[in-house]
């Protein structure tokens, strides 16, 4: 099998096996388990993970001092990986959840990793993520978006870029949690805004990732963080996107997973934080387009691979009817930021309802083997064979595996077709809005409940 076949993502039958052999030699040369023999299972064991994440959600109270200034973390990669998998939790665990998250909150605004702590910017981002993923008006209306929004405000640096915490350090990952919570929130504005973008287009590097700071190392963290805070002020346009796109499908590697940097182990996690940009990307083919110098009648293999097909149920494929007419458009950034925050616009909203216009740009299926054969625990996803299952991984595999089921598809809102699941398509987990990892039916709610608060 070609490494351009891979890429490409034309794998034949034949390099699908090869694909599976290969997963299989890592499987047990490279970390020397016991070989799997013959059985070769693609399921996804939802109940054993959903067990797992529900009793993980009621020991949080108890077991968790190790990861004591994390506690809003672990209350999202729990509640994120229960919704992807189509479950929520009872009433009496959502609302300890919502009760011990508004503990959380700071009286002057934002979210501490416990009750008591200082505010950060990272535990804002996993509380409030959190706490759209729970929905209903009790836990969307224990956020306090005022005094939020000062935090944010505080947070901002004079370079444009924002600080993690007081007196904290200044990285794109503080970037991307501010814009993200600021946008889902509806209260991102000019000030909020202002040349947070060339802080992030300073990050970019000569390898076409993103880097966490000015001068430091591409990584798919930091490159989903800044690509999807990018979109998120509607300014990707000013990323040299041709590059990234070339920087992230080379770190898919040959076990199907994507590894994190150049020369680096493949990763579950990055699943979902290089499978996201791969994702994200595909929304942004104008300009791609444009970046290219190619004219606008150029046909970039546009055409998702589900094209204007949807399936039923069953998964099988069936024709999708008269569907009304969608604006591909990508808006120019002229006619975006001052207005788009003065009119209450929400980029976010406006990009998922947007068509992909390309196919996806990694192998989705060797990412989904790789995914299912590698990290997949009896309960619970790991990073690769050999590490122990954790809630951080569990989370971001899932939501990875979320991409590859969903990105053959032109609409957000339609099923993906059997053919783009791997395994039996009881495999599928729920749709993620990529540019904040909240599960779709969630943040639509979010986006109406705070449209009008
Ligand atoms: C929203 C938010 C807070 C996003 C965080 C994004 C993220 C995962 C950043 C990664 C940071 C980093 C440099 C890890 C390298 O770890 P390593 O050296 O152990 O791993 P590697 O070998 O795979 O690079
Ligand atoms: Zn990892």
């Amino acid at each position: 099998m070609t490494r351009e076949n891979l890429m490409k993502g034309t794998t034949s039958q034949e390099d699908q096996w090869t694909v599976q052999n290969q997963c299989f030699r890592i499987y047990e040369i490279v970390y020397r388990l016991p070989p799997q023999a013959q059985s070769i299972n693609f399921e996804v064991l939802r109940e054993n993970h959903i067990e797992y994440l529900t009793e993980s959600l009621k020991q949080l109270g108890r077991n968790f001092y190790v990861l004591d200034a994390n506690r809003p973390w672990l209350c999202y990669w729990i509640i994120q990986s229960i919704a992807l998998l189509g479950d929520c939790v009872d009433d009496k665990l959502e609302n300890g959840l919502i009760d011990f998250l508004s503990r959380c909150q700071d009286q002057d605004g934002g979210y501490g990793g416990g009750p008591g702590q200082m505010p950060h910017l990272a535990t804002t981002y996993a509380a409030v993520n959190a706490l759209i993923t729970v929905g209903g008006q009790n836990s969307l209306s224990s956020i306090n978006r005022e005094k939020l929004y000062n935090f944010l405000l505080r947070m901002k640096d004079a370079s444009g870029g924002f600080r993690m915490h007081d007196g904290g350090e200044v990285d794109v990952r503080a970037c991307y949690t501010a814009i993200s919570v600021a946008s889902v929130l509806n209260i991102l504005d000019d000030r909020l805004i202002q040349n947070v973008g060339d802080y992030i287009v300073s990050c970019q590097t000569y390898e076409g990732g993103i880097a966490g700071e000015p001068c430091s190392e591409a990584h798919g963290g930091y490159t989903f963080c800044g690509l999807a805070a990018m979109v998120l002020i509607n300014e990707a346009d000013r990323l040299n996107l041709p590059e990234l796109l070339n920087w992230v499908m080379f770190r898919q590697g040959i076990e199907g997973g994507f590894q994190g940097r150049t020369n680096k182990l493949v990763d579950g996690c990055y699943s979902f934080w290089q499978g996201a940009v791969a994702a994200i990307i595909q929304r942004l083919h104008v300009t791609v387009k444009k970046q290219l110098g190619l004219p606008d009648t150029f046909e970039l293999d546009c055409s998702t691979e589900s094209g204007n097909e949807s399936s039923d149920d069953d998964g099988e494929e069936v024709s999708e009817g008269s569907s009304s007419p969608v604006d591909i458009s990508e808006p120019t950034k002229g006619e975006s930021l001052s207005t788009s925050a003065a009119m209450g616009l929400n980029n976010g909203y406006d990009f998922i309802k947007r068509p992909t216009g390309m196919k996806p740009l990694f192998n989705s299926m060797a990412l989904q083997q790789y995914i299912l054969l590698c990290t997949q625990e009896e309960a619970g996803f790991r990073d690769k064979p050999g590490k122990r299952r954790d809630h951080y991984h569990t989370c971001y595999v899932l939501s990875g595996l979320s991409v590859c089921q969903h990105c053959n598809k032109r609409d957000a809102d339609s099923p993906p077709l059997s053919r783009d699941v791997m395994g039996p398509y009881s495999n599928l987990v729920e749709p993620v809005h990529p540019l904040h990892n909240i599960v779709l039916d969630k943040y639509y709610e979010a986006h109406m409940f705070f449209a009008r608060a």
